[in-house]
């Protein structure tokens, strides 16, 4: 197992800088998410990593080694692609089996009985030699496929397939997992069923797991920690719940959970004007002058009738949008919005366009960036 650490990285495609300094510390064991829009640079420094890419200056180490000049089969990573990429023609065991014999062939440490099983794999082998059928069998049984070890991968659904291709990664026992979104072809709900499995079996394994996603809830349900990417570089670096109580920009607030984000006035350190619309007050300490705000919209209650208590205001619904679980509201203030969410339970009012309400947002809820 290994821990990985990058510095200075910086990634020059002919004239487009993909990557201007990325520096990363992940830790031995830690599941480790790279977070950000199309485009950012999240694959590419994945694949720094791997050693697909030549690197522009930088240094990457997986544990204590420097594997700047190490070719990519000797770096003991093992990928998982959004695409699969499984042989069509093999059944789950092959596909499988099939990058350990080529690897341990390399290595020669299997004798001729397994470089005739390779030769012979896409003829169909029928019984390969024990160590293998163990390793491979192992892996399947990891994630829980060992029963469908002879049926075609075509014959497969996308999550089972998708397991097929986690377990051909891991049999490989690689120091370090790289995921490239490997659920973003799976429809909703086997996408979430799938990072509960694939979460499982990174902690039962223990093994140091570097996750690509734009999928802010993919990765802060899975994250030990995540660092948010936006053009080549690491704008915070964070756990989940530092990352949504503390977001360091606007950007990060914005692409991490839902949020009202505002231009503000701040008056005396401790008031705000939003928007030049309505006044809040805020327990975080600050300069006076421009700012700007966060206010999560499932911090703000909703309140039958008008209250003297402080940041307390007045709203008109224009919109309603029932989610299930919750209800969301966008409410007109003045000419600025603010969304405010509350999770749905049988009784509670619930408004319609047009309808007053009165907002409170806990002081300790008016966020400066
Ligand atoms: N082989 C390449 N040649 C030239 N430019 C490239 C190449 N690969 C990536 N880029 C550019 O580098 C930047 C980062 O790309 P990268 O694929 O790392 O982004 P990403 O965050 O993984 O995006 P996505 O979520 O869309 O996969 C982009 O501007 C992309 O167009």
């Amino acid at each position: 197992m290994g821990s990985v650490t990058v510095k200075g990285l910086v990634k020059q495609y002919s004239d487009v800088p993909a990557l201007k300094g990325v520096d990363l510390n992940i830790r031995e064991g830690e599941f480790y998410a790279l977070l950000g829009p199309s485009g950012c640079g999240k694959t590419t420094t994945m694949r720094c990593i791997a050693g697909f890419e030549d690197i522009t200056e930088g240094d990457i180490y997986i544990g204590a080694q420097r594997v700047n000049d190490v070719a990519a089969n000797r770096r003991n990573c093992g990928m998982v692609f959004q695409s699969y990429a499984l042989f069509p023609h093999y059944n789950v065991f092959e596909n499988v089996a099939y990058s350990l014999t080529v690897r341990d062939l390399y290595r020669g440490s299997y004798g001729k009985r397994v470089k005739s099983f390779a030769r012979l794999m896409s003829k169909k082998l029928g019984k390969p030699p024990k160590e293998l059928y163990q390793k491979v069998m192992d892996a399947l049984q990891t994630v829980e496929l060992d029963h469908l070890a002879e049926r075609g991968v075509g014959e497969l659904s996308g999550g089972q397939q998708q397991r097929v291709a986690l377990a051909r990664a891991l049999v490989m026992e690689p120091a370090v997992l790289l995921m490239d979104e490997p659920l973003s072809n799976l429809d909703k709900k086997l996408r979430n069923t799938m990072r509960t499995t694939i979460r499982t079996i990174q902690q039962e394994i223990g093994i140091t797991t570097i996750f690509v996603t734009h999928d802010q809830e993919e990765a802060m349900s899975m994250a030990d920690r995540i660092a948010v990417m936006k053009d080549g570089e690491i704008v915070q670096q964070a756990t989940p719940t530092e990352l949504y109580g503390k977001p360091l920009t606007p950007f990060v607030a914005d692409f991490v959970g839902s949020s009202n984000i505002y231009d503000a006035t701040v008056i005396d350190g401790r008031q705000v004007k939003i928007n030049d619309q309505f006044v809040v007050h805020t327990n975080g300490v600050t300069e006076n002058g421009e700012a700007k705000v966060l206010i999560r919209p499932e911090g703000i209650k909703i309140l039958r009738e008008h209250s003297e208590s402080r940041n307390v205001i007045e709203g008109k619904v224009t919109m309603s949008t029932y989610f299930g679980p919750n209800i969301r509201y966008d409410v007109n203030v003045g000419e600025a919005t603010v969304v405010v969410e509350q999770e749905f339970e049988p009784g509670i009012p619930v408004y319609d366009q047009g309808d007053h309400l009165f907002l409170h947002i806990p002081e300790e809820r008016v966020l400066l960036l």
